[in-house]
């Protein structure tokens, strides 16, 4: 399957840079005149060296911290809604609610905005069903396994519907098994719903496994992104073949 999208820009920065110093005119820039554009509906990859500023580029994208200079424009507004984005964590354990059933989890930005109960329940059970947890519905996190914690964590983040998913390395924490089993049932779930995916890791074999595009990040500080590379292999992508390989060989070089 290859997917092609020929949608507009959904999220632009230009020459954006952020430092955690009070003096930003100092320097100590984590990251530095960095320029990106990523289509609606794009899967694209951030991948860079541990400490390279790939946390903070993200948690820019969401609104947690703010960039110290340079454009940020998401969906043509420059001021966008936060709404329009979702944020899947690292750690599910520290994301979910550990009194509240996987159900109640995925309802509650729902709760929050007030959506009628039938309503929830239903939209709710819709992304139970997408993210694979059918039949787990009244379980607690601390009764289901890592793997199923992460896909209550994508399903609730899904349930509030934001065109822009964030992932900042969420299968980091899996055993190898259960990694590529969510890599899988992710690009499932990204072709069912057409989100604009930004997926944070520092796994080329990831990287190789779900983008379209992957953003090659410097090594810090003043990091940016210094390549970018068009993946054009099909869903879903066999690791083993001779091209995937050559791909692999291409990015690794950037790290050697
Ligand atoms: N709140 C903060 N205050 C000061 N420095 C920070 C803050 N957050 C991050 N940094 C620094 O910014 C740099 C980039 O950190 P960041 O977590 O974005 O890197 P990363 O590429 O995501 O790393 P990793 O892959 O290890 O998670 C690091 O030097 C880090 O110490």
């Amino acid at each position: 399957m290859t997917i092609v999208h020929t949608d507009p820009p959904n999220i632009v920065l230009k020459g954006l840079s952020k430092s955690f110093s009070e003096n930003h005119d100092q320097g100590n820039f984590v990251l530095e005149n960095v320029d990106l554009t990523i289509n609606r509906g794009e899967f694209y990859i951030l991948l860079g060296p541990s400490g390279c500023g790939k946390s903070t580029l993200l948690n820019i994208l969401a609104g947690f911290i703010e960039k110290s200079s340079g454009e940020l424009t998401i969906q043509s507004q420059s001021t966008a809604k936060e709404e329009n984005r979702g944020f899947v964590f690292q750690s599910a354990d520290s994301a979910l609610f550990p009194w509240l059933t996987v159900e109640e989890n995925v309802e509650f930005g729902l709760k929050m905005k007030k959506v009628p109960t039938a309503k929830r329940k239903e939209i709710a059970n819709h992304y139970i069903k997408l993210a694979g947890l059918i039949g787990h519905n009244q379980k607690f996190p601390n009764e289901i396994s890592g793997g199923m914690k992460q896909r209550v964590q994508l399903a609730r983040v899904l349930a509030n519907d934001p065109q822009i998913l964030l992932m900042d390395e969420p299968f980091g924490a899996l055993d190898a098994m259960t990694r590529r089993t969510m890599q899988k049932e992710l690009i499932r779930i990204w072709t069912e719903t057409n989100k604009t995916v930004i997926f944070v890791t520092h796994d080329i074999q990831e990287a190789l496994t779900l983008g379209q595009r992957i953003g090659i990040m410097s090594v810090g500080p003043s990091s940016k992104i210094i390549q970018s590379y068009q993946i054009d292999m099909p869903y879903p992508r066999e690791i083993t073949s001779p091209n995937f390989n050559e791909y692999y060989k291409v990015v690794q070089s950037h790290f050697d």
